[in-house]
């Protein structure tokens, strides 16, 4: 068998599929994308097909090691998201070809049902009560929401008290019959982390999340020193060489690298054992689409460490879209009471309406997250 193209299409919300063929007529799908990046990594996946083109989609491996290392330069987001997506359409057509789901071909599950959370709020983390309500009646419990808006690398007591306030809010209501993530989403540097952490203390949310920015990851170790509250990241490290350093240091409770920015199943699944073998949890970062959350699950179901899926629907970032829009068998994405099923037909187990997608990548958004600003007109972490 060989590859014969790769043919990208950028669509609403902020995603991008692509789809590899073959000239024995077996198509793999991937979801190559960095948000707000999405033209930058179709560019890198087109200079990628010059080498793929002609070659044996079998040899995963020996693929990802060349478009890793053969190019010279190696890694970051926009490199790692597009070898991401080429791996996971690769993966597609080897379960295809094989006729089993990708789990199976990584050693069978290890589990029967994976847990998964949902975001709350918005950007500004508004209206979390009502979310959190209408999600429960849908069968969640578990949530994720942002810790604060706009936060100045030294900032106010009454900020850290606003952030602190909503969070007992959410306690308050629901008390221990919930459980929260908040992401601190890279808006709190290292001199708020400390003061923010010791305040939300009280409330035990399940994890906070990039508790720094991933470049300070330094901090990690630090701050888990003075506090009892998981820390997790990952969503801004794009391979095992990123990970390890974090496992070295220590800190972090939970990794959450995403599968289509850290180079695919292949090396997220080497991901996941490294943090096995440090105690870690496996948690993946996936606000995308549904060939992402496949590739995922496909992950989660044979990790003995994972222990939460994100997963986009409702995420305040789909609009244009919804996480199944774009996808056929719907019904195998079902979540009943915060889990999903192992996605059983052959490959990643998505069957994508490519009318549907064709249709819409013909006018497709360039999703761009918005620039925040300080009240003093400097920049603020998004
Ligand atoms: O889902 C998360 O945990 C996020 O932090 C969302 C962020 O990754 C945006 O997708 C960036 O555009
Ligand atoms: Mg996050």
């Amino acid at each position: 068998m060989r590859i014969t193209k790769l043919t990208t299409y950028r669509v609403p919300p902020r995603w991008m599929f692509l789809k590899i063929e073959t000239d024995e007529g077996v198509v793999g799908w991937g979801e190559p994308v960095l948000e707000g990046r999405a033209r930058t990594v179709e560019a890198a996946v087109h200079e990628l097909s010059e080498y793929l083109v002609g070659q044996d989609p079998s040899r995963i491996n020996d693929l990802w090691q060349v478009m890793y290392r053969a190019g010279f330069y190696r890694g970051g987001p926009i490199l790692m998201s597009a070898i991401a997506g080429i791996d996971q359409a690769l993966w597609d057509i080897k379960g295809k070809v094989l006729g089993a789901p990708v789990y199976e071909l990584l050693g069978g599950l290890v589990r029967d049902k994976m847990k998964v959370y949902s975001w709350v709020g918005g950007d500004r983390p508004a209206d979390i009560i009502r979310d959190i309500k209408r999600l429960r009646e849908g069968g969640f419990d578990t949530f994720k929401m942002n810790g604060t808006e706009e936060l100045g690398i030294v900032d106010s007591a009454r900020k850290v008290d606003e952030a602190v306030a909503r969070i007992a809010e959410i306690r308050e209501a629901f008390g221990h019959d919930i459980e929260f993530g908040i992401d601190f989403h890279g808006r709190v540097a290292a001199p708020m982390a400390k003061p923010l952490l010791k305040a939300l203390e009280p409330y035990r949310p399940l994890f906070v999340e990039e508790p720094v920015l991933a470049e300070q990851a330094e901090y990690y170790p630090r701050l888990a020193e003075q506090t009892a509250i998981p820390l997790a990241a990952g969503e801004r490290m794009f391979s095992r060489f990123d990970f390890k350093r974090v496992f070295q240091a220590g800190g972090i409770a939970i990794v959450q690298p995403d599968l289509s920015h850290a180079g695919g199943i292949t090396e997220c699944f080497k991901i996941a054992g490294m943090a096995e073998a440090h105690d870690v949890a496996f948690a993946p970062h996936c606000p995308l689409g549904p060939v992402a959350l496949a590739s995922c699950l496909a992950v989660d179901f044979v990790s003995h460490n994972a222990v939460l899926q994100e997963q986009s629907m409702g995420i305040h970032y789909n609009q244009g879209a919804e996480l199944l829009d774009f996808v056929k068998n719907k019904d195998d994405f079902r979540i009943e009471d915060g889990f999903i099923n192992p996605l059983r037909k052959p490959g990643l187990g998505v069957e994508i309406d490519e009318e549907r997608v064709i249709e819409a990548s013909k006018n497709p958004p360039d999703w761009r997250n918005p620039v925040w600003r300080h009240a003093d007109g400097s920049v603020a972490e998004w």
